[in-house]
């Protein structure tokens, strides 16, 4: 069925129909996920051509074959092939599933093939990926004391470069490299293999080989100043690339070779003792990254647990013995029995939302301490150190205590505050325990740092009003219902942000029966937010991952992380709160390197005073894409035009959004501040086609009241009603 057909069936604009991208991301191929992929010549001299030099069918998704998450890439228009036969169409998963395709690691004998270092800086440059070595103290004091003792330019650049070093590490050219070189698990070579992943991205290229083996990747010389841990010398890392790169696995493949290695030398019993913990500001994202964990570590013995409540963690050797004596006591490990408390889990690996697993850690008698966490990794650095969950990612941070613990960030956004919080946070935690040894850390950026994706496209719509918006969203919703403005189309599947939870569920109300009955009606449009039970959250993430709901009504909560890859756009239905924000939201299109994806922003008069972010957002990622500055659609008098607002606004704006839409629900026409400039900005909670029944209503009562007084005015005018008729 197409469902463009039968969402605008009553109307035919054949122009508003020629103006829609011909490749969409739901179509589900991209010949690369890199992003950057200037030609340019490689290692061996071969031209290195976007797509690995793969055939067209292989370069399907930047991968080979099945991911083995959520089925095929979602493709909502074309008609579904029958399960035996999509089997058929993908040969080179069978094989590879079959086979052991991952080479021989290298053995100690063996010399590693390394590039010479000009090789790796013109490659690194080529995929616009920067390296540093951050400096051993405090970054805030390199910075002040550069800043105070150097007056002149060029001694301070000179002296700043010193401190913080540039460093052109050996990049990952492809996976298979992961286990020549780096003798990563055979096991985790293969379950790579069988998701098909074959080119790694940029951020895949830079920071796998520094984090699985530091020395190798910087050489001899750069590695020389290293601190070593038993495990050999290690790093921290900060990193920072663009929303759907890839930044999951990335920190993923260390985390479970790690974990291999460990259970290999039997540092406990039974293998299992927690090794690393994931943080995650949502917990949708953190039952991704679990999802992800589990296919990566399949069949290699390493336990990955996504924590839940109540779940108790185990985190001294005490606590793993507990949870042995309480498993062999019952023979099982039901959690669920009566009467007895939660057993302690045991996990190599614990994902978690950093307020589940403090609170876990600190319900004990004793604050838990977590010795064994050899790798804490905070995934959206940014959101886990803002003020908003400091304390809690602190908590945790702090509670593992192992002295060569290594910290990975990441995110597709750091500021210097963030950046400068994180360093310094590592350097006073080695003052604290008085450790010797000091982890150098690295930094990595890909790209533009703070930047929205270059392969999407980007529209800042002005709509005026409130009620301007829910008819452009609509213009969207019905694509060909055409407009003399050449309007643009969005295809669904998309995701809908709005500012606040209550205007999310006002907007879902309002659109719920705008999708024909033919098109699967209401059941098509659905929102998610914070409020709902857990399960009906998951309900809903499933039900959009297979493509049963095609517009999904949502607040910040899904703008981080959360991996749909199919979705086709993103209409900010409301102005983002940051610059960052619009950055992570309308990165849930345009994954992997997909082209096609489409990010609508609707502004009214209350936004003027904030989207200039935005426009200079929207701006720079066209500039990244490489359009030239006449075909940009964000021109220099527009964006010199838009005010700027002040720190103070921003900071208001970050914290609670646009005031004038706080709010967020019109209490029908009984609201006080009726015809005030905050209840201009509320949506209705009845849906559009209530509201037209309503009004129809109202209308045949009015109608028919105006009818019977016209009759009794007729009646008394021809002398009718006055007739005497008789006492019975
Ligand atoms: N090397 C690769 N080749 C092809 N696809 C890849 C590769 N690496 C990751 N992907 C796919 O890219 C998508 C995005 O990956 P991921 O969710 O890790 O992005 P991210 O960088 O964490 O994004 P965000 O900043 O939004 O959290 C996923 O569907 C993943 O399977």
């Amino acid at each position: 069925m197409d469902i463009l057909k039968v969402l605008s069936r009553a109307t035919k604009n054949k122009r508003a129909s020629a103006t829609r991208p011909s490749k969409f991301p739901s179509a589900g191929s991209t010949e690369t996920p890199q992003l950057y992929h200037d030609a340019t010549e490689d290692a061996r001299g071969k031209k290195r051509k976007r797509g690995g030099g793969k055939t067209e069918e292989q370069a399907h998704d930047g991968r080979d074959g099945d991911d083995g998450h959520d089925g095929e890439a979602l493709d909502f228009f074309a008609p579904k092939p029958p399960k035996t036969k999509a089997k058929s169409q993908r040969p080179y998963v069978a094989e590879a599933a079959q086979t052991d395709t991952s080479p021989p690691a290298r053995t100690s004998a063996t010399p590693p093939e390394l590039l010479e270092e000009g090789e790796c800086r013109r490659i690194l440059q080529s995929h616009r990926l920067k390296v540093t070595l951050l400096p051993r103290t405090n970054p805030i004091a390199v910075k002040a004391k550069v800043k105070k003792a150097k007056k002149n330019k060029a001694t301070k650049e000179a002296s700043t470069k010193a401190e913080f070093r540039q460093i052109f590490p050996q990049p990952l050219s492809s996976f298979s490299d992961l286990r020549k070189t780096y003798s990563i698990s055979g096991r985790v070579a293969e379950n790579l293999a069988q998701q098909g992943y074959q080119i790694p991205t940029e951020v895949q290229m830079g920071s796998l080989p520094l984090l699985l083996q530091p020395q190798l990747a910087l050489g001899k010389d750069a590695a020389r100043d290293l601190a070593t841990s038993t495990e050999g010398p290690q790093i921290n890392l900060l990193s920072v690339a663009p929303t759907g790169s890839g930044k999951t696995l990335a920190f993923l493949i260390p985390v479970v070779n790690q974990a291999i290695q460990r259970r290999r030398k039997g540092a406990t019993d039974d293998g299992h003792s927690l090794d690393a913990i994931i943080v995650a500001p949502t917990k949708e994202l953190a039952s991704q990254i679990v999802n992800e964990a589990k296919k990566l570590s399949l069949g290699t013995g390493i336990r990955v647990v996504g924590m839940r409540k109540g779940m108790r963690v185990a985190g001294t050797q005490d606590d793993v013995q507990e949870s042995d004596r309480e498993q062999d006591e019952d023979g099982n490990d039901d959690p669920h029995k009566p009467g007895r408390q939660q057993p302690v889990t045991k996990a190599d690996i614990l994902i978690s939302t950093p307020g589940l697993l403090l609170s876990s850690i600190s319900s004990r008698e004793e604050n838990v301490h977590l010795p064994t966490v050899r790798t804490l990794v905070l995934d959206e650095a940014d959101v886990l150190l803002d003020p908003l969950f400091r304390d809690q990612t602190f908590g945790i941070w702090n509670a593992c205590t192992r002295p060569e613990l290594t910290v990975t960030l990441w995110s597709a956004t750091m500021g210097s505050n963030i950046e400068n919080l994180a360093s310094s946070t590592i350097q006073s935690r080695r003052q604290r325990l008085g450790l010797k040894k000091e982890f150098r850390t690295v930094r990595l950026v890909v790209g533009l740092k703070d930047s929205a994706i270059p392969n999407i496209t980007h529209h800042l719509t002005y709509a005026a009003t409130e009620p301007g918006k829910l008819l452009a969203l609509r213009q969207l919703l019905h694509p060909t219902a055409g407009t003399s403005s050449g309007n643009q189309s969005l295809r669904p599947p998309f995701l809908v942000f709005t500012q606040t939870i209550p205007r999310a569920v006002a907007l879902h109300s309002e659109l719920l029966y705008d999708i024909s009955a033919q098109a699967g009606g209401s059941s098509r449009i659905a929102v998610l937010h914070s409020d709902l039970s857990d399960s009906s959250r998951d309900s809903v993430m499933t039900r959009f991952r297979n493509g049963e709901i095609w517009i999904l009504i949502t607040t910040d909560i899904l703008s981080r992380g959360v991996d749909f890859r199919g979705v086709n756009g993103v209409v900010n239905y409301d102005v983002p709160n940051s610059g960052a924000a619009y950055i992570h939201r309308v990165g849930r299109t345009g994954r992997a390197g997909r082209d096609g994806g489409v990010a609508v922003t609707f502004y009214t008069k209350e936004d003027i005073p904030y989207v200039k972010n935005v426009a200079n957002i929207i701006a720079a990622s066209e500039k990244q894409a490489g359009k030239p500055p006449s075909e940009a659609s964000m021109q220099k008098w527009f964006l010199d035009a838009l005010p700027n607002p002040s720190k103070e606004e921003k900071k208001q704006l970050k914290k609670h959004g646009v005031e004038a839409r706080r709010g967020g629900l019109s209490k029908g026409n009984t609201t006080k501040d009726k015809g005030s400039r905050r209840s201009k900005m509320l949506i209705s909670t009845r849906s559009g086609y209530e509201r037209r029944l309503e009004h129809n209503r109202k209308g045949a009562i009015q109608g028919s009241k105006r009818r019977e007084k016209e009759e009794m005015e007729a009646d008394h005018d021809s002398g009718k009603g006055s007739e005497f008729t008789g006492f019975n």
